[in-house]
């Protein structure tokens, strides 16, 4: 199948380069791919909005009847004791950045859904349920993508429902994964995207849906938190949102910096509820969703050139997220705008290479936030929790995101971890099964489906390094930082691969110690269906 642009990804940022495409020029093929079983079936986000960006895409948003319903009404930002909650005072002054007087706090799900309708309506052809799988190459070019095969068993054999994945070719591609795409890591290392950029650095989001009694409910309340339960070192903290209808969007981000192979990021998240600052707002209540997401943290000066022979990168794939700001949707979608307005511009002057994007960037007011915001992240590695928090709070008094040097990201990810030996077992609390749970219980409501005669998509590739290295050196950390237990060490020391409860949220891919993980992706339709209030 032949078409203008193919879009791999199916999020706010594909959903919005896919809108921005035709808007400047109806008469371009524009084609979507989505792995999930819908649109908006593996999103997760916090979310608050921040609507610069729906305003650029369509200034009429609420007469379209976009689904804001919940403006941000009352914020607090907390530092956690054990046992006490300190709020920052005078928030909006010494960190403007989480100012969210004017946002909104939404179901990123149900709003990607209703862009999807928008893009549908204007033309685009959504392919829900089918998987980029590799990147079509010809002549050094990417030139479309390919779709994941269906109906393969798990020892490689077609069953007799094979289908064979499709070429979609395509003058432009315009991969728009998330964090860690699958087709974006290998087009950064086919096009060497990344050389002048420092390592990525990314986070673990895990998230639950809480419905809870009317009469404790505070529509647009929004709380965030630093500190306890987190060591000193480890950069993250907990999110806590009111909207819709007696929901509530509890969450908890965890750098994967992090150096102690016995941290737990789900275990982290689950005892925080326990603190009184986050208790309150769960009783009487009941949790309905449960799902996860890796994050890109590095700012600016970790994105890599997001241009390359017939295509580019857009959103979370590339890391256009504000760490400081915990948003990535307006980013995302801005970067998907412009995106599109570059593709356009390559496809009419007959270009292979959408050189503009970049020029373009540079000229937005993206580039001069993520420019502003840069420092930020980057001084939690270099300075720990307090050190950090000072430094942001003078970064953004004084400098006003304007200081006149970079701070670096020295380190990925996977080189971060102390050997089991050197660093403090964690004991975490037993789950109660009212406020806290196990990871089993937690992943039945992700809503997974997951077809387990197919080959297994989290491909280890040499079991020996898994064993002297994962589990002599680090005491199997992936069996911790899966928030969704497909990783277990069985009795005789092997490696036990739960791959259909994986939730795709990439960590392992991102996390494991010498990169022996490599996620691929599963039969399209197959991980979470995350409900509309995701
Ligand atoms: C827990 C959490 C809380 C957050 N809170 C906020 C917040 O409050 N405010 C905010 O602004 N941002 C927040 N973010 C960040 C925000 O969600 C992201 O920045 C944003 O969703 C990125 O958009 P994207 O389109 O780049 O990627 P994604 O939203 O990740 O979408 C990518 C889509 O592509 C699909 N896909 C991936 N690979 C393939 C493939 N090979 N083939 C087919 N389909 C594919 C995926 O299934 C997915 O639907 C949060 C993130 C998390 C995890
Ligand atoms: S297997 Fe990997 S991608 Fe899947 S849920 Fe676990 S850590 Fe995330």
């Amino acid at each position: 199948m032949a078409f203008d642009i193919v879009i791999v990804g199916g999020g706010p940022a594909g959903l919005t380069a896919a809108i921005r495409l035709r808007q400047e020029n109806p008469e371009l093929s524009v084609c979507l791919l989505e792995k999930g079983s819908e649109v908006g079936a593996h999103i997760v986000s916090g979310a608050v909005l921040e609507p610069t960006t729906l305003a650029e895409l369509f200034p009429d948003w609420k007469e379209r009847g976009a689904p804001l319903d919940t403006p941000v009404s009352d914020e607090k930002l907390l530092f956690l004791t054990e046992k006490s909650a300190l709020p920052v005072p005078a928030l909006h002054l010494l960190m403007p950045q989480m100012d969210n007087r004017g946002n909104y706090v939404i179901s990123l799900g149900a709003f990607c859904r209703w862009l999807g309708e928008q893009a549908e309506a204007l033309g685009v052809e959504i392919y829900p349920g089918f998987a980029g799988a590799d990147l079509f190459m010809e002549g050094g070019k990417v030139c479309g993508v390919i779709t994941g095969d269906m109906g393969v068993n798990r020892k490689g054999e077609e069953k007799p429902d094979y289908m064979p994945g499709m070429i979609l070719r395509a003058k432009q591609t315009i991969l728009a994964e998330g964090a860690r795409g699958s087709l974006s890591k290998k087009a950064m290392a086919a096009f060497d995207l990344r050389k002048d950029a420092d390592p990525q650095t990314f986070g673990l989001g895990i998230k639950e849906v809480w419905e809870i009694p009317a009469e404790k409910h505070r529509p647009g309340f929004v709380q965030h938190s630093f500190g306890w339960p987190l060591d000193t070192q480890t950069y993250g903290g907990a999110f806590l949102y009111h909207f819709g209808k007696n929901l509530v969007s509890y969450g908890f981000i965890t750098a994967l910096d992090y150096r102690n192979p016995w941290l737990s990021p789900f275990e982290e998240m689950q005892r925080t509820k326990q603190h009184p600052a986050f208790r309150e707002h769960f009783e009487g209540g009941r949790r309905i969703i449960y799902g996860a997401r890796a994050i890109s943290e590095g700012g600016v000066q970790s994105l890599p050139h997001p241009v390359f022979p017939g295509g580019v990168l857009t959103g979370d794939c590339a890391g256009f997220l504000n760490m400081p700001k915990i948003k990535g949707i307006h980013t995302s979608m801005k970067s998907g705008i412009i995106a599109a307005e570059a593709v356009v511009d390559a496809i009419q002057n007959g270009q292979s290479e959408a050189t503009s994007y970049m020029e373009r960037l540079k000229n937005s007011w993206l580039w001069k936030e993520l420019h502003a915001a840069r420092n930020i992240r980057p001084a939690f590695s270099h300075w720990g929790m307090l050190g950090g928090a000072l430094y942001s709070g003078i970064d953004s008094m004084i400098f006003r995101g304007k200081a006149p040097w970079t701070l670096r990201h020295r380190h990925a990810d996977n080189e971060t971890l102390l050997p089991a030996e050197q660093a403090p077992k964690i004991n975490y609390p037993k789950a109660d099964g009212k406020l806290t749970f196990n990871r089993a219980e937690s992943v039945f409501l992700s809503n997974l489906s997951h077809d387990e005669d197919q080959p297994v998509h989290l491909q280890v590739q040499d079991m020996a390094t898994w064993k002297a290295t994962n589990l002599a050196r680090f005491a199997a950390p992936e069996s911790r930082y899966c928030p969704a237990g497909v990783y277990e060490t069985s009795e005789t020391e092997e490696l036990v691969i739960n791959a259909q409860n994986c939730v795709h949220c990439k960590s392992c891919d991102i996390k494991d110690p010498t990169q022996n993980i490599n996620w691929c992706t599963p039969e399209g339709s197959s991980g979470p269906n995350y409900p509309s209030g995701m």
